[in-house]
């Protein structure tokens, strides 16, 4: 680990065989950022479908293998949650470090953001996603990983129609906690950053639930809450917490889905939900607070709980 908290020791065997050699490369990219792009492959052995990250090793003249450990090794902590994309395999070339990961067939959940109406999440998919988000983070917080890039680019899906579970990708910014001294550069995508990044203040898990305060926000309504006509109004636009908490923007959203938000977009990052107390919102759990559910919430019925989340059931209360 060093001082920025970047992790550096990493488990996964890196292989120097040619990639080429174990998968075929289809021609879909899937994802391409500064640094990085993302094809899928099909592995020759199994005939399963991974999608391959190709990562540069030296960026503006630097090499930046410890980052790319840095990504293994979370991706390693991470392989222990069902809602954490699995990594495969890891190959090097002299110029890149290629991680083979799960291939998540349904694509980022920004397309169903601002798809239109019969397309679009309904609360009760976002209900079911967000416990699955928030469990995801929940795990990483708790080991003390911060992803700090959450936004719906960054949380694929099993499967867009029927709708599967999601995967959370990208841990290319991901900091390990404890170690984490100061914010050089401003990280993350601007309509997500908390505003304890736009003013050089300490970052921490609070950082992250910012984000997802704007991602659950995104999904039910279609909109970006901060987006500006450009980065420096967006910076303002957060700073100064300029929320649109509109009956227009809300229509036919649950009060409680509303209170969800307001208590993640809070300025002050020690007075924000986290991750433990967002899984405990009265608006993630209709059964332990029917009281709170009123009729117009009940027509969304209980949100299906998927193989991989649903709890042993703790025992009935005894009846009054
Ligand atoms: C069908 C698909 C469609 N679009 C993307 N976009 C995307 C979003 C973020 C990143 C950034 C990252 N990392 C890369 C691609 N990924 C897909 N499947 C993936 C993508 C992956 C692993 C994460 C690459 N598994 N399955």
């Amino acid at each position: 680990m060093n001082k920025n908290g970047m992790v550096t020791e990493i488990h996964t065997k890196i292989r120097k065989e040619p990639f080429t050699a174990n998968y075929e490369l289809l021609g879909k990219e899937l994802g391409r950022g500064k640094f990085a792009v993302v094809k899928k492959c099909t592995e020759k052995a199994t005939g399963k479908q991974y999608a391959a990250k190709f990562l540069r090793k030296r960026r503006k003249g630097a090499d930046c293998r410890m980052d790319i450990f840095n990504e293994i090794a979370v991706l390693e902590l991470a392989k222990a949650n069902p809602y954490v994309v699995g990594l495969h395999e890891v190959y090097e070339t002299n110029s890149e470090i290629i991680l083979v990961l799960e291939c998540a067939a349904g694509g980022e959940i920004f397309h169903q953001c601002v798809a239109d109406n019969d397309e679009a999440f309904t609360e009760k998919d976002v209900i079911r996603l967000a416990k699955q988000i928030l469990n995801g983070v929940a795990f990483l917080h708790r080991n003390s990983v911060v992803h700090l890039d959450l936004k719906p680019q960054n949380i694929l899906l099993t499967s867009a129609r029927p709708l599967g579970d999601i995967r959370i990708v990208d841990f290319g910014l991901s900091r390990r906690m404890d170690k984490i001294t100061e914010v050089r550069e401003i990280l993350g995508t601007p309509e997500y950053v908390a505003p304890e990044i736009l003013n050089y203040e300490p970052i921490s898990t609070a950082t992250d639930m910012w984000s997802i305060g704007v991602l659950i926000y995104v999904m039910l309504t279609g909109e970006s809450p901060f987006l500006g006509d450009d980065k420096q109004e967006t910076f303002l636009n957060i700073s100064q917490v300029n929320i649109d908490y509109s009956q227009d923007t809300f229509e036919g959203i649950s009060s409680l889905a509303v209170d969800f938000i307001k208590s993640l977009l809070v300025k002050n990052p020690r007075k924000r939900a986290t991750a433990e107390e967002c899984l405990n919102h009265p608006w993630l759990n209709p059964h332990s607070h029917p009281h709170l559910h009123t009729m117009s919430a009940c027509s969304l019925d209980e949100p299906e709980m998927s193989q991989s989340e649903s709890e042993p059931e703790s025992p009935a209360p005894s009846p009054e």
